[in-house]
Parts: structure tokens; C-alpha cells; sequence
């Protein structure tokens, strides 16, 4: 019997890799994952945390409350070393639109233009939160280490991906396959940490 999980996001491209990441876990054939088109609406709750793990909590622990089932939510971001880690939380929005990806990495590659090669370090942080109807929680978190380059280059993934190439490697996050960025990335690591956890309370 399977259980229904739902995945508390309202970033289409980044559900996609959610139900990528979990299907190919243990957790995976333990659970029906859904998404928010699958339930009734409910308005998006501000993500009034300051770090990743809070948001993701206030992120699942709504979905928790408004449908009763088991939820998790994924706060993600990129934090540039240049930055002092910035964009950090406010990374869907840091050029002031939610979700313009294109004018959020430009305003990036803007602020540290004049910024040299070997300071331009940076990663992606995931923090996957788990909030079952009983109330309790689980969060794991995880990071993709890499550097910052100056041109937009591939097609694939989402958000900063372009900008962004993972230490040892000479793409960047949207030249890989899905599945080579689901084997590094801050998501895949944090949400198959989760699964275990999953897997365990359903087994
Ligand atoms: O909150 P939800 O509804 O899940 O959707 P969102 O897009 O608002 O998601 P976040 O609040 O977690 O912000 C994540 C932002 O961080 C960036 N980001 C996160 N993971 C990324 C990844 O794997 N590759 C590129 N950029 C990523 C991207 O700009 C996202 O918009
Ligand atoms: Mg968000």
C-alpha cells in the first residue's frame, strides 16, 4: 500500500526534479508522490525564514496542515562567497521578480563582474524539510560546491544553473544530463538523505 507524499513546491521545473530524485529511491516505490495541482488550493505562504531549513519547514508544514498528508518542500539557493553568500534565501527573487531566472543570474554575474577567477567560489544549498501529520519533522541539508563563471552557458536544469560549473567539472549545472546533476546536486543529496527517513517510517 502506497502512501501519498506531497511535494510542497510551486517551482514547476524544480518538481520535476523532486519526483526524479525520490522515484529513485527506496522511498520511491513506498510513496504516490503529488504535487500542488493535485490538491486543493491553498495560498503560498511567505517564506519569511532566514535560513534555507526554516523555509523549508514553513513550506511543508502548511502542505501538512492543509491536506493532512505527509509533505515536504525543498527551500534551495545559491550562495556566492563574493556575495557573502548571497542570493542565499532570496534567490527566487534577487533581481525583485520571483522567478526570473534570467535577470536573477545577470544581476549576479553584474555584482561580481570586476570579482577574479580564483574568488568567484560559491555553492547551491538544499534544505528538504519532512512534516508528517502527526507533527513531526525532519530536515536535511546539502550543498554543491563550485564557482561562479562569467558567461551563461547550457541549456538544462533551471534558475542559476548556467552560471554555475560544480568543482571538478568543466560544464556547468545546465550543460549536464539530469540524472549527472541529480548525482551531485544540493537537492538529490538532501532529498535521498530524507528518503531513508521516509523509507524507514513506511517500511
Ligand atoms: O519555494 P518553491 O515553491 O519551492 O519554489 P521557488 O522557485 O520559490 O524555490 P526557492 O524559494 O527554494 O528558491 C530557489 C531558487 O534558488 C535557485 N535554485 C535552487 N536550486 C537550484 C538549482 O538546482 N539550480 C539552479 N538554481 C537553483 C533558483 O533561482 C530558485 O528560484
Ligand atoms: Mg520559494
Amino acid at each position: 500500500m502506497t502512501t501519498r507524499l506531497l511535494l510542497a513546491s510551486r517551482n514547476a521545473k524544480k518538481l520535476v526534479e523532486l519526483r526524479r530524485i525520490l522515484a529513485a529511491t527506496s522511498a520511491g516505490e513506498q510513496v504516490e508522490l503529488i504535487g500542488l495541482d493535485d490538491v486543493a488550493e491553498y495560498p503560498e505562504v511567505p517564506e519569511s525564514g532566514l535560513t534555507f531549513a526554516e523555509n523549508a519547514l514553513i513550506k511543508a508544514r502548511e502542505g501538512a496542515q492543509q491536506t493532512g498528508l505527509p509533505t515536504v518542500a525543498d527551500d534551495s539557493g545559491l550562495a556566492v562567497d563574493a556575495l557573502n553568500g548571497m542570493p542565499g534565501v532570496f534567490s527566487a527573487r534577487w533581481s525583485g521578480r520571483h522567478g526570473d531566472d534570467e535577470a536573477n543570474l545577470q544581476l549576479v554575474l553584474d555584482q561580481i563582474g570586476d570579482v577574479p577567477d580564483e574568488h568567484r567560489g560559491g555553492g547551491f544549498v538544499c534544505a528538504a524539510a519532512l512534516v508528517w501529520p502527526d507533527g513531526r519533522e525532519q530536515v536535511v541539508e546539502a550543498r554543491m560546491l563550485g564557482r561562479i563563471i562569467r558567461t551563461p552557458r547550457g541549456r538544462n536544469g533551471f534558475g542559476y544553473d548556467p552560471i554555475f560549473v560544480p568543482e571538478g567539472y568543466q560544464q556547468t549545472s545546465a550543460e549536464l544530463s539530469a540524472d549527472a546533476k541529480d548525482a551531485i546536486s544540493h537537492r538529490g543529496k538532501a532529498f535521498r538523505g530524507l528518503a531513508d527517513l521516509i523509507a524507514a517510517e513506511l517500511h
